[in-house]
């Protein structure tokens, strides 16, 4: 199959900015992308990275979008290097919408300029979501309303603040969160050792107490992507889990990290883990247990994500897509993106 190709960069600003251990993080860019085969039919794909947390960077992506031609075959998508998972995400993800694969494929007749259909009314159901609370104190003022539109499951940024703090702030957050919401705890690799033990033991004494009906539900990330050793380690130690999610940032780094004995949560982030058919292939053959996450991507990487999360969740876990309140309304910027064209 050949397809014309086509593609648009973004830049957007989110309304308060996402701060981790990583620092801030304020302009979402990335990478829009449309294929159109011969029939006519159109698939849409993004190219959302993250390079801070281990994909390319959003200038490789352009580049590469720049070097091909107008032109471009199957055989041209299914060799985008692994150094560009976002790329693979990005391009793989669009043929197989504008092949019905999902069914809700935009068909050839619709005109050119339109994004059709209305992605944001497409999202697969049957899937509950978490909502990203933000660091420090903000997350005590921000669950109410989240918890009004239907969350259930929180996810919490630690390893911001100094740990005496954030352990006081979890207090109150876990006095206040109603009776059997989840709470997941989010480090971005920023504790130590000793605050992981801290970490992992107050949520053990935590889980220990039948008068809290709220589930600790997993730490993230809580040291970096070097000390996986020790991760493994704690996860032998404490009751409470431990996902992974830096550590797995690709489809390379999840299958050596499973290789050497992970069997804990794996977080996917499909936009940036690279070629779906491959992270499907993965995960059938290995049924590890994930927690699908979104990159931040706009609602056309989402589709392809949620699509991927519907196929490929297990035990129930809340997706991480719960983040829309980072950003403004998007249906209109996102078409008029592609009416110059
Ligand atoms: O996973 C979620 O619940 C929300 C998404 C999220 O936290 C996130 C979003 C962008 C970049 C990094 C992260 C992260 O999980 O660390
Ligand atoms: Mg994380």
């Amino acid at each position: 199959m050949t397809y014309k190709f086509q593609f648009r960069p973004y830049r957007r600003r989110f309304v308060r900015s996402l701060t981790t251990n990583h620092g801030k993080w304020g302009i979402r860019e990335g990478i829009i992308l449309r294929l159109t085969d011969e029939s006519g039919k159109v698939g849409w794909g993004e190219i959302a990275p993250i390079s801070w947390f281990g994909s390319e960077t959003v200038e490789q992506g352009l580049d590469f979008c720049r070097q091909l031609p107008g032109e471009i075959t199957d055989e041209i998508i299914f060799s985008i290097p692994d150094e560009l998972p976002a790329c693979q995400f990005g391009f793989e993800s669009a043929c197989e919408m504008g092949s019905g694969e999902w069914g809700v494929g935009s068909g050839g007749d619709e005109g050119d300029n339109f994004i059709t259909p209305n992605f944001s009314l497409l999202t697969p159901n049957s899937l509950f979501y978490s909502a990203l609370l933000s660091a420090g104190e903000a997350a005590l003022n921000q669950w109410q309303t989240l918890w009004e539109q239907g969350y259930h499951t929180f996810k919490w940024k630690i390893g911001v603040y100094a740990i005496t703090d954030e352990l006081e702030i979890f207090e109150s957050l876990i006095q206040t969160l109603p009776a059997f919401t989840k709470l997941r705890l989010d480090a971005n690799c920023g504790l130590s050792h000793e605050e992981a033990n801290l970490w992992l033991r107050t949520c053990d004494n935590f889980k220990a107490n039948p008068e809290l009906p709220l589930e600790i539900e997993f730490i993230e990330q809580p040291l970096p992507v070097e000390q996986f050793q020790e991760m493994l380690e704690l996860s032998r130690c404490y009751k409470t889990a431990i996902a992974l999610d830096e550590s797995v940032a690709t489809l390379g780094q999840l299958a050596a990290c499973y290789q050497q004995g992970w069997r804990g949560i794996f977080v996917i982030k499909p936009g940036i883990v690279g070629s779906p058919s491959r992270l499907r292939k993965f995960c059938h053959q290995h049924k590890i247990d994930t927690v699908f996450s979104s990159v931040f991507e706009t609602a056309i990487g989402r589709l392809a994500a949620l699509q991927l999360a519907a196929e490929l969740s297990r035990n129930n876990r809340a997706i991480g897509f719960g983040i829309d309140h980072f950003f403004e309304q998007e249906d209109t910027w996102l078409q008029s993106l592609w009416n110059d064209l």
